[in-house]
């Protein structure tokens, strides 16, 4: 059997629910060989972040190296990338022509409150590295952080998608997990020609930790088994619709989607419409 490969390059969540610890669950239970490349440390539960501990550049350059030289990737996803430093030793290795299908997450600020991406950095990660991305995963408060505008209709969801798609990438989803008082949660797919809209009910939970990081993971496991943008978005909405519906209390704080749930779930009420540019 040949493995269908992934790396993820992010940080380390210790309390296992987002970062590293979430996308190496998601590529396993995806049958998907993980590999990682660690940026920072976190100190972190589902209470909070309570220290960050950035990786040397040295050894974030070593662990892509390492890697990539050896054992390849099918697909590779970016998550916590800490500064400017550390996006510019991703993008160097992004820029070479052979370098697999990236998948950008653009994760800024944690969930509890405490900054994941130095504000400096924020312009950095867009002009270097997304236009080396198939696809950016934005949720709504780092899509209104990027384009300062404010993402309270579809209109205006889908002007962000426009304007982040000039900065390169393939194509832009606006994850709506951060719908306010909502029944439904839509996440839109821009590509520059058609707009897909995946829609699924809201489910009534605290438990929402790692559900960005476990999306973004699952549409790159999906990637490097070779399905298609929409395709890959689709399968990986229905898996962390499961993992969300199956999330179990552990901590006293926000805890984590139940990466296995898809093992013994049946289906997810995902429904899905186009509509053209
Ligand atoms: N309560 C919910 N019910 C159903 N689906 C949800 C819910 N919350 C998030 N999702 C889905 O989970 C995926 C991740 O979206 P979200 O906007 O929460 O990402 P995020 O904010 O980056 O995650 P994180 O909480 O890890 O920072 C999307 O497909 C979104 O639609
Ligand atoms: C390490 C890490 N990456 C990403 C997130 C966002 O969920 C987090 N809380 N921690």
């Amino acid at each position: 059997m040949t493995y269908t490969k992934a790396l993820t390059i992010a940080g380390s969540d210790s309390g296992g629910g987002a970062g590293i610890q979430a996308d190496l669950k998601t590529f396993q239970e995806l049958e998907v060989y993980g590999m990682s490349a660690i940026t920072a440390l976190t100190a972190q539960n589902t209470v909070g972040v309570q220290g960050v501990y950035p990786a040397s550049t040295e050894a974030l350059h070593a662990q892509i190296e390492s890697v990539l030289s050896d054992i390849g990737a099918d697909a590779i996803k970016t998550g916590m990338l800490y500064d400017e430093e550390r996006i510019d030793i991703v993008a160097s290795f992004a820029k070479k022509s052979n370098f697999p299908p990236l998948i950008v997450d653009p994760v800024m600020i944690s969930t509890s409150g405490t900054p994941l991406l130095k504000e400096e950095a924020k312009q950095a990660m867009m002009e270097k590295l997304f236009p080396h991305a198939v696809l950016i995963t934005p949720n709504i408060p780092e899509a209104e952080a990027m384009t300062n505008i404010s993402a309270s209709s579809l209109k205006a969801r889908k002007d962000i998608a426009r304007e982040l798609l000039t900065f390169g990438s393939e194509a832009v989803l606006i994850k709506g997990g951060h719908e306010e008082d909502a029944d439904e949660i839509t996440d839109i797919l821009f590509d520059g020609a058609e707009f897909h809209y995946f829609t699924s009910p809201k489910i009534s939970t605290s438990h929402t930790h790692g559900t960005g990081c476990t999306f973004a993971a699952a549409i790159t496991a999906y990637t490097a088994m070779g399905k298609s943008m929409h395709d890959a978005v689709r399968a990986a909405k229905i898996f962390v619709y499961q993992a969300l519906s199956r999330a179990e209390t552990i901590g006293s704080g926000a805890g984590p989607v139940y990466h296995a749930a898809h093992r013994t779930a049946e289906g997810a009420p995902v429904k899905m419409e186009v509509e053209r540019e």
